[in-house]
């Protein structure tokens, strides 16, 4: 039964995903399982009781269906960071580095007030690039992130050291050592 069982039990790990010596930390697992998300739920918003914040910002995929579920349980509005391209408003744009070559993020522009403290929540930190271009986006609006939630981190690959260099609060449910 689900008895005793931590957020990091009901990840599962696929060897050799999307590439050969990968361990892909599948959170689909967790999110399919009522006790595990809403536990999850629960523990990333745990520290941030009694702050104040305005929106919820999350990352494309999966930080989409922590942000809703946390946006809803605080009756604070979602605000997406997503690919390019994908967003039909007026955008503002930030690149990162990848294993290979550059990716773009966006925001609306008007999806931030100036002041507005934000939260910013994605499944996983690996090596923090996706996250340190959400993180440039929200600024460069004028908000002020309250805290950075994820689920995983990879501390092999440094993300949590570089966003804690930006000066972010960052939340992490467990960690999983092995690339
Ligand atoms: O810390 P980083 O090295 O930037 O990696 C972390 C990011 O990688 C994964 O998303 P992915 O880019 O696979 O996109 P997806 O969620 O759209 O599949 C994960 O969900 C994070 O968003
Ligand atoms: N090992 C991993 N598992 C899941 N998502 C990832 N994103 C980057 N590295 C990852």
């Amino acid at each position: 039964m689900n008895k005793g069982k931590t957020v990091k039990d009901y990840i599962r790990t696929i060897v050799d995903f999307p590439h050969e010596g990968i361990l892909f930390r599948d959170v689909t697992t967790l999110f399919a399982d009522p006790r595990g998300f809403r536990m999850a739920i629960d523990q990333m918003l745990h520290p941030y009781a009694g702050e104040q914040i305005d929106k919820v910002v999350g990352l494309e995929a999966r930080g989409f269906i922590l942000g809703g579920a946390i946006a809803h349980q605080l009756t604070l509005g979602f605000v997406p960071i997503r690919k390019k391209g994908k967003l039909p408003g007026a955008t503002l744009s930030q690149s990162y580095t990848l294993e290979y070559g550059e990716a773009v993020v966006e925001i609306h522009d008007d999806a931030i007030q100036p002041g507005e403290k934000i939260l910013l929540v994605d499944d996983l930190l690996a090596t923090g690039g996706t996250a340190e271009a959400g993180i440039k986006l929200i600024e460069r609006l004028g908000g002020e992130i309250v805290g950075c939630a994820f689920i995983v981190d990879l501390p092999e690959l440094g993300g949590r050291k570089l966003l804690e260099e930006m000066g972010m609060d960052v939340h992490v449910l467990c960690e999983f050592e092995g690339l």
